[in-house]
């Protein structure tokens, strides 16, 4: 797994950590620029523009006010005319202003939109690559969730940097006015805006803390809102009775978040207090100063009414910018776990040089001594696991729960490596192939297959999703398991939409998920074909035709076949009997009866069950 740039306590974020985290900032652009150059482009010159605004609105006011006073005047040198151009300026200046305001806001809002697109794609094309075993890991979970997070939280961010860039430019605007009237502004300015700027500084960190430590409650939080509420859990919720145990655990974790949270609220809105009128302090006694200026004509009517309004002006944008510097600054701490994400590495890879995928097989896969061990788990889900799958060879693996069986598929199909011994195919080693291109060549039906939430045709195709426009490619493997009779009675036949999510969907049985399920494995010219547990939710008569299907569809190819009922083992070549992830016994049905041990117990067992 990549390192974690999560080095920062989580307890305390220091000024220092903020600054550092802005180096992820870089990064952050450079994935905006890729949502959208034109619209960046755009929003850039857009605040540019509009950061020039509020010292020009000043300024024009100034001499519109020193022109009204010197037309009032005694001395009367004003102009009337000059002074009307100056009101005309100010209204054009302000209605472009509204207008780059207007425009600004769109923009951030289409690009905001096309980066969480863009970003959201990212994560998936991205996870894609993963290992299975990364996503079985909770700490990888974590980041999956809070790199998601990030998809539609940066997009406020985005719009806070930019608003960052902006302020900045009208704050260097503003200071050369002020600077040029009277520097010693400056020096009142930062005493009003400093203890505020702490204060929401060190909130933002102790905001940040709580809500990264409580990234896994926040996970179960949502699983137990789907658990209390969703199509998938109702039954099993209803005829448990689990609706109030569920409920508990969610209010018992709501109610801590919102006590942690509150908490905190309250006095991060306390001291804000406290500070903002610290800020009013310093702005009036700016104002005393400037006015009393103005009383012995030091300055004139028109230099307070800039003055006051540049003091007042660039006070609170330097408010707003340094408080948004630490949301921007928390944003780029957030920013962390999303490039942390995308540091993740397979570990399951495809090598250099991959050898292509022999057609036909040569001499078959060969398990040597091959043991694995789960990452999260002490125990051997597979041990000193020795023996072969020649080509054309039907294989059944039969053993208890929880024997290996499934975890054996797993590795030939390289979801996961072995972490002992190794696995060959035509005498190499099965990591030197190229990884598509083995997947390709296997056709696997998992116990826990995806039920999709798509149409009965797409059901299928997904098998061989390079052929999804190839109907009777789909058709074909509908009628070779047997889910083309099913396919007659949906209404929408082929287009059916299965399941309940979408589109007034049909829920299907457990067998007739199945049956689309398995057609799926023949989508493909698959040289291998697995089918872990394929026909547990048959009935006999479906089960007895889709074995006799698969007997003359498999002629010739290779096929493993994971099953408790010793009807479909006995169909295999060869039986392997697991137990606690070890090879117990190995034959066919007849010499495995004959040597009377687990394999014959077992089927003796089932056997008396029928009788
Ligand atoms: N993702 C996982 N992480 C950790 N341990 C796992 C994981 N999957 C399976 N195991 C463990 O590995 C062992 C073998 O599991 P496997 O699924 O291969 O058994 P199986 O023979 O297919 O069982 P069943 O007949 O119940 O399907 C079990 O002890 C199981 O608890």
């Amino acid at each position: 797994m990549a390192k974690n740039r999560n080095t920062i306590s989580i307890e305390n974020i220091s000024f220092k950590d903020r600054l550092t985290s802005l180096k992820n900032l870089p990064d952050f652009f450079k994935l905006v620029w890729k949502s959208s150059p034109s619209k960046t482009s755009i929003s850039f010159i857009l605040r540019l523009l509009r950061s020039a605004m509020p010292v020009a609105l000043l300024y024009v006011g100034k001499l519109i006010i020193d022109e009204v006073v010197s037309l009032n005047s005694h001395i009367g040198n004003g102009d009337l005319q000059k002074l009307w151009e100056l009101v005309a300026l100010e209204f054009a200046l302000a209605i472009v202003t509204d207008g780059l305001n207007r425009m600004i806001n769109l923009t951030d809002s289409l690009l905001g939109d096309l980066f969480s697109n863009y970003t959201s794609m990212r994560i998936m094309q991205h996870a894609a690559t993963l290992d299975l075993d990364q996503f079985e890991d909770s700490v990888f979970y974590d980041k999956l969730e809070r790199a998601r997070q990030q998809t539609v939280g940066r997009t406020v961010l985005l719009s806070q940097v930019m608003s960052q860039i902006q302020d900045f430019i009208s704050i260097a605007f503003l200071l050369t006015g002020l600077i040029a009237f009277n520097p010693w502004l400056i020096l009142l300015l930062l005493l009003s805006i400093v203890p505020s700027f702490l204060g929401e500084s060190y909130f933002n960190s102790k905001n940040y803390a709580l809500s990264r430590s409580q990234t896994p409650e926040r996970r179960e939080l949502d699983y137990l809102r789907y658990l209390g509420a969703s199509d998938e859990t109702a039954k099993e919720v209803k005829i448990f009775g689990l609706s109030d145990f569920v409920i508990g655990r969610f209010k018992m974790l709501s109610d801590q978040f919102y006590a942690d949270n509150s908490k905190l609220a309250i006095r991060r809105s306390g001291w804000g207090t406290f500070f903002s009128v610290l800020g009013t302090l310093g702005y009036y006694a700016a104002y005393g100063f400037i006015i009393y200026n103005t009383v012995i004509g030091k300055s004139t009517v028109g230099s307070l009414t800039f003055l006051a309004g540049s003091f007042r002006q660039l006070s609170s944008l330097m408010e707003t910018m340094l408080s948004r510097f630490t949301i921007v600054s928390q944003g780029a701490i957030y920013l962390n776990d999303f490039i942390d994400f995308f540091e993740i590495k397979p570990k399951i890879t495809k090598p250099e040089n991959a050898i292509p995928f022999p057609n036909p097989i040569q001499t078959g896969f060969v398990f040597e001594n091959v043991g694995f061990q789960y990452h999260n788990s002490t125990r051997w889900a597979n041990r000193n696991l020795s023996f072969e799958l020649r080509p054309g060879e039907k294989l059944a693996l039969v053993g208890e729960n929880g024997a290996g069986k499934t975890t054996l598929v797993k590795l030939l199909a390289r979801l996961y490596d072995p972490t002992e011994g190794r696995i060959l195919l035509d005498g190499k080693d099965l990591k030197s192939y190229d990884l598509d291109d083995l997947r390709h060549n296997l056709g696997i039906i998992f116990q826990d297959y995806i039920r999709y939430q798509m149409t009965f045709y797409q059901n299928i195709a997904v098998g061989n999703i390079k052929e999804i426009d190839n109907q009777q490619l789909v058709k074909k493997a509908a009628e070779e398991s047997l889910a083309d009779q099913l396919a007659a009675k949906l209404p929408g036949a082929y287009q059916q939409w299965l399941g309940r999510k979408f589109n007034d969907g049909i829920e299907l049985s457990g067998g007739e998920w199945q049956k689309v399920a398995l057609a799926r494995a023949y989508m493909k010219e698959a040289q291998v074909l697995i089918l872990d547990e394929p026909t547990a939710a048959l009935d006999a008569r479906a089960e007895y035709e889709v074995f006799q299907r698969f007997a003359e569809l498999t002629k010739g190819k290779s096929a493993v076949l994971i099953s408790h009922r010793f009807s479909t083992a006995r169909l295999a070549d060869r039986i392997l009997v697991l137990d606690q992830g070890t090879l117990l016994e190995s034959g066919t049905h007849a010499e495995l009866l004959e040597q009377e041990g687990r394999y014959a117990e077992l089927f003796n067992l089932q056997a008396k069950g029928y009788q």
